[in-house]
């Protein structure tokens, strides 16, 4: 029987570290994606899909800082909206074009998300997330100097822009997910971690300067609209003990007991594999499966036959 499945796509299925940021480079790599989250939908399960934003928000941000003596620079939350119409834009189009050729049913609808987070979350003021192009060290120092950034390591890739990231409470909207999924539609949904925004006593939703985490929203969102499966799509097909060691060892099906002890002796990298396999415990500990696996395999892995699968406690 189909499941309601979240899909988390991981930003190599958007840009690869090694390459430039154009229309056209992102659009192929998201063409490859909606062939195999296509796949997913053909194999009869209802589809949610989010998506980071680092390397796009951060680029519109730049692209906003420089051009400011000539038009007005837009916060952050603006340029994150900015980057999930974008990203949403690429994504609803390839996916409408892979249910065209493959004769598939429905249809798919990207939805502009609001993530709120607490006004006094302690991030705001210790800066963590990286977002945009990456740097050497001799170059973020001197970005720091000259623009006021905070800047740090990216899980040993390089030095990137830092900007607050703060836990994401509730996705709004999730109603309207559910109904359109019900309509046989591909819902893209919480783009870039959702919107960041904050509410008042009565209500009122503002936005706020930040980046939210997608592990960690779409941890939220799958909770939120009960997905059966949390998948998190990422460039390798498994999750790792002593990754990238002589000895590394390839994790399959692994009880809640098992990640948990994995993840306390140290695994998983920062801001890497740590985020994922924490969000996918989260959603294990809930009850039901979460699957960390590579974008091809995605459909086997559902199947139970391939990727690491968290099992929730009989
Ligand atoms: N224990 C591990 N097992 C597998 N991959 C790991 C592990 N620890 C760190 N990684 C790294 O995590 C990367 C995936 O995380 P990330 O680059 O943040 O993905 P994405 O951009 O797809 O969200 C892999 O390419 C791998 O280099
Ligand atoms: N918002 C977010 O977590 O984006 P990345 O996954 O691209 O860093």
């Amino acid at each position: 029987m189909g499941k309601r499945v979240v899909i988390a796509l991981g930003g190599n299925a958007i840009l690869r570290p090694n390459q430039e940021a154009t229309y056209e480079n992102q659009l192929k790599n998201v063409e490859m994606s909606a062939e195999l989250i296509a796949a997913v939908k053909k194999a009869g399960h209802q589809v949610i899909v989010t998506h980071g934003n680092g390397p796009q928000v951060g680029n519109i941000l730049r692209q906003n800082e420089e051009a400011k003596a000539f038009v007005p620079a837009l916060p952050i939350d603006v340029c994150s909206a900015e980057s999930q119409g974008f990203i949403g834009y690429m994504m609803e189009q390839t996916l409408k074009n892979q249910l065209t050729k493959n004769q598939l049913s429905g249809n798919v609808v990207t939805l502009l998300t609001e993530t709120e987070v607490a006004a006094n979350d302690p991030a705001f003021n210790e800066p963590t997330k990286p977002i945009g192009v990456f740097f050497t060290e001799a170059e973020a120092k001197a970005l720091e100097a000259e623009k006021g950034w905070a800047t740090g390591e990216d899980a040993g890739r390089g030095y990137r822009r830092l900007v607050p990231s703060p836990q994401p409470m509730k996705i709004h909207g999730v109603e309207a997910i559910q109904a359109l999924l019900e309509l046989d539609n591909i819902v893209v949904s919480t783009g870039g971690g959702g919107i960041p925004v904050v509410a008042d006593q009565a209500g009122l939703l503002t936005g706020v300067e930040a980046v939210i985490d997608k592990d960690r929203s779409a941890l939220r969102l799958s909770e939120q609209v009960s997905a059966d499966v949390f998948m998190i799509l990422t460039d390798v097909p498994n999750v790792y003990l002593n990754f990238g060691k002589p000895d590394q060892l390839k994790l399959e099906a692994v009880s809640l007991a098992d990640a948990n002890r994995y993840m306390a002796e140290g695994h998983f990298a920062d801001g890497s594999m740590g985020p994922k396999m924490e969000a996918a415990i989260a959603f294990a500990t809930g009850g039901k499966e979460a699957i960390i696996c590579s974008l091809d395999e995605a459909v086997e892995a559902l199947a139970g036959n391939a990727g690491t699968r968290i099992l929730p406690n009989k």
